[in-house]
């Protein structure tokens, strides 16, 4: 008698009790899809812009992205340079002779009944991302990630799913868009590598201005093949973002530890298979081996990509430095940033560029430096190490922090406030003309008022007037019995003995900031914070 096969029920812990153990090897290696911002699609002439659909489905198409019969495919070259790039950054072989095939399968989205990709001839191969511990925060001192493939091929449309109807809606804006498949080897070994490889690699994307290389809006798509002491690969799909990638892994490596305890990793994790995340477990898509034959064949319709080996090198002469040779650049001469700023310098944190992109910050912090350090040689002075901060101080902490207040992008500001300006406002700080207090007033107040003014370039930014204005001027030359009195009078007027004492005694040294802090009040920041340290410690007699 038939009788249906009892399904083993695998009861997994919460992702939370996630623990790597070392009996049970993690083995992963990613698929990524990044959409290329080129202008155009991969094989026509529509506008590349796959987001364009919320408001305006299928309006970015041909009729060869509708697969009309006797249209053509026509290749666009820029995708190609795009992808040579990228190829070149990760040290990959470019395929001097790389071919198109068709993969076919049919789905709503995807007219042409197959999706042209490169199956037997792929765009690149070789190469390897490496991971460093001070950079990219790994537990390794290096870890180099092998890839093994760069292929291009062209994105499909989008389905739109309505229950209410059951309607399927096909939009066709991202139907022909190109992408990039990155294959890495199966070569990472824990989650903080691949969290590591996914922001370098984002960052690296954006870097070469080659993508937007955003998860959230499906730019950058990654699935995560997974296996455990030489198991069976599964292959994970449906992560739309880095908390996905990170909990679908944590939950699959739990799913297989608790099969291979029970006894029933012969019958369960001998075969590969696809498993979708569905945000808070995997589940079974399909069988790797049942998939479907999808009949490759070298696409008739486009010829070989034959490159010159002279293409390459000119690309190659192209490049930009990497981005670690970058961040290199900024902790040593002349910059000698910290680490921690160095990146806030250089890896972007959100690809639209909406308040700046990192090649903009970068450009605007150099050029400003530049103008500085002019400024300090051209009145004599020396560079010591404090004042070598201030571009760093007033650019990556004042400035950035500004900006997002105001939502007023970099490169709008970098038109007015320019780097040689800027400059100018650090000479201010410098030569104490200002109290950096009273800084952070004015570069406010210049910021809100060319918001305001609708970005006005025509007037120039006149510090001395403003300064006068807003009577902001630094006291250099207070009579110290004046200082003297602020200070007594700031001490009686806080009657708080204990804090005194504790400060006099060296028990709290810290509550001198609070007094100084309470002198910057009353002087509106126009008396330096360390003429009103001397005296305060002078006045109470403090020996440490
Ligand atoms: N034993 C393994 N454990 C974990 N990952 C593995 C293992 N063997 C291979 N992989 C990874 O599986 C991925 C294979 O991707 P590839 O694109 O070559 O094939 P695919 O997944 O079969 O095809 P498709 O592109 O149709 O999904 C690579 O990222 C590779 O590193
Ligand atoms: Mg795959
Ligand atoms: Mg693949």
């Amino acid at each position: 008698m038939w009788r249906a096969k009892r399904l083993y029920h695998v009861s997994v812990p919460p992702i939370s009790q996630f623990k790597p153990l070392p009996q049970f090897k993690l083995k992963c290696g990613l698929e990524i899809h990044t959409q290329l911002n080129t202008k155009n699609k991969l094989f026509s002439r529509s506008v590349n812009d796959p987001f364009r659909s919320a408001d305006t489905p299928n309006l970015h198409t041909t009729f060869f992205d509708l697969a009309l019969p006797g249209t053509q495919p026509l290749l666009n070259y820029e995708a190609i340079l795009y992808a040579a790039k990228l190829a070149l950054s990760l040290e990959s072989n470019v395929n001097l002779n790389s071919q198109f095939d068709r993969k076919h399968y049919f789905y709503g989205d995807q007219p042409l009944g197959y999706q042209i990709t490169q199956h037997f001839s792929p765009f690149a191969s070789g190469g390897q991302l490496s991971l460093l511990q001070d950079i990219d925060d790994i537990d390794e001192k290096v870890k180099d990630i092998r890839i093994t493939q760069l292929q291009i091929e062209q994105d499909t449309g989008k389905s739109l799913y309505r229950k209410c109807d059951l309607v399927t809606l096909i939009d066709l804006n991202r139907s022909n868009v190109p992408l990039v498949e990155l294959v890495t080897e199966p070569d990472f070994e824990n989650l903080k590598q691949i969290k590591a490889f996914l922001k370098k690699y984002q960052n690296l994307v954006r870097h070469l201005g080659v993508s937007t290389g955003d998860l959230e809006s499906g730019a950058m798509r990654v699935d995560v093949n997974l296996s455990i002491n030489d198991h069976a690969r599964v292959e994970l799909k449906n992560l739309p973002n880095t908390s996905s990638i990170m909990n679908a892994i944590k939950y699959e490596y739990q799913r297989q530890i608790t099969i291979m305890r029970n006894g029933k990793a012969e019958e369960m994790l001998s075969k590969a298979e696809t498993r979708g995340w569905t945000g808070s477990s995997t589940v079974k898509l399909r069988n790797k081996e049942t998939t479907i034959d999808y009949r490759y064949m070298p696409d008739p319709e486009l010829p070989r990509v034959a490159l010159s080996p002279d293409v390459i090198t000119n690309i190659q002469k192209t490049m930009p430095p990497l981005p670690d040779e970058v961040l290199q650049g900024f902790v040593s001469a002349p910059y000698f940033l910290s680490l921690k700023d160095a990146k806030i310098l250089c890896l972007s944190s959100n690809g639209q560029g909406e308040i700046y992109n990192h090649a903009e910050l970068q450009n605007y912090y150099v050029e400003t430096f530049k103008f500085f350090v002019d400024g300090i040689k051209s009145r004599a002075a020396k560079m010591r190490s404090q004042t070598s901060k201030l571009p760093t101080n007033w650019i990556i902490h004042e400035l950035l922090g500004d900006l997002n207040k105001l939502q007023l992008p970099l490169s709008k500001l970098a038109a007015y406030l320019t780097p040689r300006v800027f400059a100018d406002f650090l000479m201010l700080i410098h030569d104490a003309k200002i109290s950096s207090s009273s800084g952070k007033l004015l570069l406010f107040h210049i910021l809100k008022n060319f918001q305001e003014s609708n970005y006005d370039i025509s007037k120039p930014v006149d510090f001395d007037s403003l300064i006068d204005e807003y009577d902001m001027r630094l006291i250099k030359h207070i009579d110290s019995s004046e200082l003297k009195q602020i200070c007594r009078d700031i001490i009686g007027g806080l009657n708080n003995e204990k804090l005194i004492n504790d400060l006099v005694s060296g028990k709290k040294r810290n509550s001198i900031k609070y007094l100084v802090g309470q002198g910057m009040k009353l002087s509106q920041g126009r008396i330096q914070a360390q003429q009103f340290e001397k005296t305060f410690k002078e006045i109470l007699n403090v020996k440490w």
